[in-house]
């Protein structure tokens, strides 16, 4: 489980995200949607400790994820929209081997893990493509694949759709199903519900940093209210 309890982070003095409280269920899958600079990146940069909140607190499995970043950054597999600068192979298949291997995992568990990872992404067979020579959409889900392979508890993707084509997305939307059904949560920060909704539990919609609307089903008129266009 994800704990979130009154989450405030701040550039400059200004909120970006205002005492939020949530909680993340095994096995939930809970789309966080918002319009622009609401701080859906900016609350879930904290759920593995890439940022730490100037008030509150979160916790992974109960455990404070500032007490062991090791644990949470293990547990919480996630992927921002733009990875660019996130490979740290020249290969697609050493890129997605790294956090496995840092794992301390056998040799055999990380080629299976790689290949599923891959295939999930629908790249399989692509371990010996260079990284620098793919293009963006195929960057994502090489970035997805190296969350995947990690096994995490629980998986953030932050606008995991924006360069995927359908057949990708798919694949990838069929992945997420199969892990939430196996208790893993999904988190997924997105502008457009229409790809999740039939996957979400819960939609938490963001507005100026606070949680606006926490709902399972949200009408129409509630999400375009707050900005968000409905599926
Ligand atoms: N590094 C930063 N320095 C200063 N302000 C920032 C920084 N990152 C984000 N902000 C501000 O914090 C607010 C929340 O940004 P955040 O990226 O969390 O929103 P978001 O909901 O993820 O937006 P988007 O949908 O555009 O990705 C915005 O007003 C943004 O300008």
């Amino acid at each position: 489980m994800i704990t979130v309890d009154g989450y405030t982070y701040r550039y400059d003095d200004v909120a970006a995200v205002d005492d939020v409280s949530l909680t993340v269920d095994d096995g939930e899958c809970v789309v966080l949607a918002g319009p622009n600079g609401s701080g859906k990146t900016t609350l879930v940069r904290g759920f593995n400790g890439l940022l730490t909140p100037d008030e509150g607190e979160v916790r992974v499995n109960g455990r404070p994820v500032a007490d062991d970043l090791v644990a949470a950054r293990t547990s919480v597999g996630m992927v921002f929209q733009d990875p660019r600068d996130g490979f740290v192979a020249a290969t697609v298949g050493a890129d997605v081997a790294f956090g496995p291997e840092n794992l301390g995992l056998e040799r055999d568990e990380i080629d299976r893990r790689v290949a599923d990872a891959l295939d999930a992404v629908r790249m399989a067979g692509r371990e010996d493509d260079r990284v620098a020579d793919l293009s963006g959409g195929e960057r994502e889900r090489v970035a997805i694949a190296g969350a995947l392979a990690m096994d995490p508890d629980h998986l953030v993707l932050d606008e995991p759709f924006t360069g995927l084509d359908l057949r990708a997305r798919e694949s990838v939307l069929d992945r997420l199903r199969a892990l939430r059904e196996s208790g893993v949560s999904v988190v997924v920060v997105t502008h457009d519900l229409r790809d999740l909704y039939s996957l979400a539990d819960r939609v938490v919609v963001l507005s100026d940093g606070s949680v606006a609307l926490d709902a399972a089903s949200p009408s129409a008129s509630e999400l375009e209210a707050l900005g968000v266009r409905p599926p």
